[in-house]
């Protein structure tokens, strides 16, 4: 059987950042296998993640809970094929949610250990009314309360009081029995996604066997736009670039080349906060920017 963790959370919640951190330091006897989904047709954790693991398959077109449904199987059964992996990591898009991912790596037999919901506690009230986020955290038994560092002990408190709240109603139930798929939850509060030993040991593995609901109630509230950029910018225009966009934007992530400085700078914006700290030195493709934003309709 092949061991299989789902990683989901809201866009810009610290998956990928989860993944670089704990998952490597964890699962590092382990031959891993990575499937990243990003919501957008360009991909930034996939080359990020390349950096550091050597099986890591894309999947950026599309979001494999829904439109992308039939290319994750495919891609998982390649994946099995070609690396034959003990542990196989799935990152979903902020927008996706995990319940059709843990359903397919059911069917296509591999063990789901555990279904890992990250969530941005300086950003939550932002983005907790979303249904994709109620569901993402329903259908999760570990919640990572990430971005710890960024918030003081009331704040952390009553984000934690709203996840618990949130994962009682929304908490995935057995179509036909009615019964809890997770009977329970486990929390953990961390930031930059570390976390311990005991998340990876298998401790955490999903016993029921998931059916499909009927019904397709996955939609999507956001839209997207890729920017590309011919020219290194100046550093100061692509900061008063991202620093213009209005809070709909919730995330805006990309590779883009400066004059200012030699390697391609990784950016990273999630809810007005910018971080451009990270370089991909060996980066030969085009400079380009993804932007998310919530829909009008
Ligand atoms: N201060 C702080 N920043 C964090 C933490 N975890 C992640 N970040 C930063 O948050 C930004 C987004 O992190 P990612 O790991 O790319 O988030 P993601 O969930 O993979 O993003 P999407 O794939 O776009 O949904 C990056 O700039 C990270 O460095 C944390 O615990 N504290």
């Amino acid at each position: 059987m092949l061991s299989a963790f789902v990683i989901t959370g809201f866009l810009g919640s610290g998956k990928t950042t989860l993944l670089m951190n704990s998952v490597r330091e964890h699962l590092k006897n382990r031959r891993i296998a990575i499937i990243v989904n990003e919501f957008g047709e360009v991909g930034v954790d996939g080359k990020i993640l390349k950096n550091a693991y050597s099986q890591v398959l894309e999947l950026p077109e599309g979001c494999i809970c829904c439109t992308l449904h039939a290319e994750f199987e495919k891609a998982l059964w390649e994946i099995r094929q070609k690396y034959d992996p003990e542990v196989l990591l799935v990152e979903t898009s902020g927008a996706a949610e995990p319940f059709p991912v843990m359903l397919s790596l059911q069917s296509l037999g591999c063990t789901v250990e555990g279904v890992m919901c990250l969530i941005d506690a300086y950003n939550f009230e932002k983005y907790s009314h979303e249904p994709t986020t109620r569901h993402q955290i329903g259908s999760s038994n570990m919640l990572v309360l990430n971005k710890t560092d960024l918030v003081d002990e009331e704040k952390l408190k009553s984000v934690e009081q709203e996840v618990v709240r949130i994962w009682h109603s929304y908490r995935l139930k057995n179509l036909f029995t009615g019964e809890p798929v997770f009977r329970d939850f486990k929390l953990y509060k961390t930031s930059y996604g570390k976390l311990p030993v005991e998340v990876f040991e298998g401790i955490f593995a999903l016993k029921a066997k998931l059916e499909a609901p009927e019904e397709d109630y996955h939609q999507h509230h956001l839209e997207h736009q890729v920017l590309y950029f011919d020219q290194p910018l100046e550093y100061e225009k692509l900061v008063s670039l991202l620093e213009s966009f209005p809070k709909e934007v919730f995330r805006a992530k990309g590779v883009v080349r400066v004059k200012e400085v030699p390697q391609a700078l990784v950016v990273n914006y999630a809810f007005g906060g910018l971080d451009l700290s990270q370089t991909l030195p060996d980066y030969q493709g085009k400079s380009f920017l993804v932007v998310i934003k919530k829909s009008d309709n």
